[in-house]
């Protein structure tokens, strides 16, 4: 180091301990004020009914004690509140005075003499006296300079307009514990060394933020505000969901007071990634957006009475059932049922069922039709068709409810509830007696009273019976939705677009999974689609902005109903055409490559630089998938990946050794990754004999540090310091090859992969070059 990057260097250091000591400055001032708010919220939760007046005897006063009730809860709730921030910001300052920022820049704006010293850390921080900023968050507009330029000519965006200027310095900072541990002044690309530095550590079980090192591309989708619709496509590894995640928090930064983490939703792949992301908003200061699955979604909105699928079950059956004489059936059943054709073809159907087709059920009371299929069937088609077929769902449902009343009191003088009322417990009395008494409904004629009470148990006899049929026709269950989408298979298909050649089989399939309460995966979202149109669905208005991630595992369909269930959200798709492994299979278009935004306002990204894996093991996996070689690693350097040839007597030896190799070498996350879930258990019975190890299944929530065996579905979008793969010569077939390219890319630092039966044919364009042969046989 130069005496000069020696001052510079010692000058840094001192302002760092100079913001430190302020940081701590205003802690202790906090920590006060939270003691005193936290007290109060104690003392109110306390106190709580003492400052309550509860007075129930007149109607008056009923009023007067809720009002009193309210009044105190919202007391408490907004002290609570006010604790729930004071602890926020109290966690960001200490997280600040640990690391207080990570970055500065000299900018001398245009018409400016003097030049302004901008830090960067998560938050914002000003001196005492509220004047100067010691520290600029991230996401304020000066910072994006920061991002997107290196020293020379720069400009910004501020909401009056654009700021030109020259940025004369550009430096990265590593402090930890308010030491600077790495200080480096950038040229052309920002953070070369820092992201060296970064990338070379150990993977975590939850994502790390990126806000240090973003890079310029990444930063064009972070800060996007321009777009309704961004389309993000990304090779494996490029920061898709990196860019997401700090996405949500700039638009949680910017749009402060208007949108909260509850108006953001993510769409993720599985569980365990909703808890691999979860930590890096907080880490950032800010509340996590609401997180869902599509199927967990979907199947909100499916009777109980089906058993449906999830999308891993169809991967394991088209992995694994091959043989199946269905096979191919399906397979053209899952492709054109993810089509707009099919969406298309059910938005005709439901104008049909405009006029006619509609299928009810009947109202059963006691076994015996009350109100008739037929009948319901007569009433909603005598009602006027120019009304949409959801608000004359709503009118049928009102004359049903009008109904099952008239029905109810008809039957209350049936002798049925004489007889029940014989069989009554004692508690059934007991209650009676009551509610006569709270209705002061008793005479001094106990010879009345006696009659009065066995009306009123006849009453709550009939009533407590008639209860599941007002809940079948509130929840609109008289309507049959299993049969009418049924029906759509088997009607004349006019003017079909694209109908497969074997449709009639698509039907009968779709129909004997049906009569076994089934639904196939690629039939719920349809399902569910059609459904909305008949019953008519509120779409939420509370969510503004919807991410998904993966997106290449989503049809145009399921794209298409996503976008109607949120009409008021912007949107952020983010993917990898290369990497969708469902659709690899079957062929089905996805929403990636078929965009369904005619007329949107959208803008579209490619980010093809990589970040997670070493070059080594970038050269071997780009070669894997047509068009790889716009791929461009990282420049970190790591060893070849390894293709071990074993048979089926040394594989476990074999992986045993590579992961005492491993664990020596420092590597903490290790991954054996299998074809399917089958697979996996097997590997992990042998295994889990002489090593340790998890198991992590569809249903598990976090993966731990160690050594985890995982089925390649879902092993997407995580990382692993190695991954292993357990048995290479199993990916085949050609529709395979986005499940293995996926697979080798979650590796960081090493691959492995074990090979029972030789070198697969997917590798024949790889170049030998790129990776090493070992022989364990
Ligand atoms: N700008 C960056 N600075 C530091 N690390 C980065 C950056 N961009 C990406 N990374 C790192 O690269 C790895 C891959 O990022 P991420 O998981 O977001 O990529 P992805 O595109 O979603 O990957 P995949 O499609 O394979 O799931 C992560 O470890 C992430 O922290």
């Amino acid at each position: 180091m130069s005496e000069l990057q020696n001052k510079d260097w010692q000058l840094e250091q001192e302002r760092v301990h100079s913001v430190a000591g302020e940081i701590d400055k205003t802690i202790n001032k906090l920590k006060k004020n939270t003691g005193s708010v936290s007290s109060d919220v104690l003392e109110l939760r306390k106190t709580f009914w003492e400052d309550v007046t509860v007075n129930l005897d007149e109607p008056d006063d009923v009023i007067e004690t809720a009002a009193s009730i309210k009044q105190q809860a919202e007391l408490l709730s907004e002290r609570e509140r006010t604790h729930k921030q004071l602890d926020q910001k109290l966690n960001t300052l200490e997280r600040l005075k640990y690391s207080p920022y990570f970055g500065r820049i000299d900018f001398l704006e245009e018409g400016e003499k003097t030049v302004d010293r901008v830090y960067l850390g998560i938050a914002s921080f000003m001196d005492q006296q509220d004047e100067n900023f010691l520290v600029y968050d991230w996401r304020a507009p000066i910072s994006s300079l920061y991002y997107d330029y290196s020293p020379g000519p720069a400009q910004y965006q501020t909401p009056e307009g654009f700021i030109q200027g020259e940025m004369q310095l550009k430096r990265q900072f590593i402090i930890k514990a308010a030491k600077i541990k790495g200080m480096f002044d950038t040229g052309v690309t920002i953070g070369d060394e820092m992201l060296q530095e970064v990338l070379g550590n150990n993977a975590s079980t939850q994502m790390k933020s990126i806000v240090a090192t973003i890079q310029r591309e990444q930063n064009a989708i972070i800060r996007n505000e321009k777009n309704n619709l961004l389309i993000v496509q990304g090779v494996a590894g490029s920061g898709k969901t990196s860019a997401a995640l700090q996405r949500v928090a700039f638009l949680l930064y910017r749009y402060r007071g208007t949108i909260t983490s509850e108006n953001i939703m993510l769409f993720s792949p599985n569980p365990l990634f909703n808890s691999y992301v979860a930590t890096v908003l907080p880490e950032l200061g800010e509340e996590n957006m609401q997180q869902t699955t599509f199927q967990e979604f979907l199947y909100q909105r499916i009777g109980k009475n089906f058993t449906v699928e999830d999308p891993f079950n169809q991967m394991e059956y088209l992995l694994n059932e091959e043989n199946d004489p269905d096979y191919q059936t399906r397979l053209n059943g899952i492709r054109y049922k993810a089509s707009l054709d099919f969406k298309k073809m059910i938005d005709q159907y439901s104008i049909e069922l405009s006029t006619k087709g509609l299928i009810f059920r009947d109202l059963k009371f006691r076994g015996d039709p009350l109100i008739s299929k037929r009948d319901i069937h007569q009433y909603f088609y005598s009602l006027d068709r120019n009304i949409s077929i959801p608000n004359r769902m709503l009118l049928v449902k009102e004359w049903l409810l009008r109904e099952l009343k008239r029905a109810m009191k008809r039957e209350r003088s049936r002798s049925w509830v004489e007889e029940e009322l014989q069989f009554l417990e004692k508690e059934d009395y007991m209650e009676a007696f009551k509610q006569l008494q709270q209705k002061q409904k008793f005479s001094d004629d106990t010879f009345d009273d006696f009659d009065r009470e066995q009306r009123l148990l006849a009453e709550m006899v009939v009533k407590q019976k008639f209860r599941p049929l007002f809940s079948i026709v509130k929840q609109l269950k008289f309507i049959d939705m299993p049969n009418i989408y049924l029906q759509l298979f088997n009607r004349v298909q006019e003017g079909a677009c694209g109908l497969p050649a074997d449709w009639n089989e698509i039907y009968r399939l779709t129909e004997k999974r049906f009569a076994d309460m089934v639904m196939s995966y690629e039939d719920t979202a349809p399902y569910v689609y059609l459904q909305d149109l008949l019953e008519g669905r509120k779409s939420s208005t509370a969510i503004r902005h919807i991410f998904i991630d993966e997106a290449q595992d989503y049809s145009p369909f399921q794209f298409a109903f996503i976008r109607r269930l949120f009409p008021y959200s912007k949107m952020t798709l983010l993917g990898d055409f290369n990497q969708a492994i469902f659709s690899g299979v079957t062929e089905a278009e996805t929403v990636l490559n078929q965009i369904v935004a005619a007329g949107e306002d959208t803008a579209a990204f490619n980010l093809t630089k990589t970040y997670r894996s070493t070059k080594e093991i970038v050269e071997y996996t780009k070669a894997l998938i047509p068009g790889g070689d716009q791929i461009e690693p990282f420049n970190r350097k790591g060893n070849k990946p390894v293709v071990t040839f074993v048979n089926k007597n040394t594989l476990i030896n074999a992986i045993i050794e590579k992961l005492n190799d491993l664990q020596e070498a420092g590597h903490r996350t290790i991954a054996i990754i299998c074809r399917t879930s089958e697979e996996s258990k097997q590997a992990y019975e042998a295994l889990n004999k002489e090593v340790s190890l998890h198991l992590i299944e569809k249903g598990t929530i976090i993966y731990e540090k160690g050594t985890n065996v995982v089925p390649s579905y879902l092993a997407k979008g995580i990382e692993f310091d190695a991954v292993i793969l357990y048995d290479l010569s199993q990916y085949n077939r050609e529709s395979e090859r986005k499940l293995f390219y996926t697979v080798c890319t979650r590796a960081m630092h090493e691959l492995h992969m074990m090979a029972t039966n030789g070198i697969s044919p997917l590798m024949e364009k790889i170049p030998k070059e790129t990776y090493m042969i070992e022989n364990k046989r």
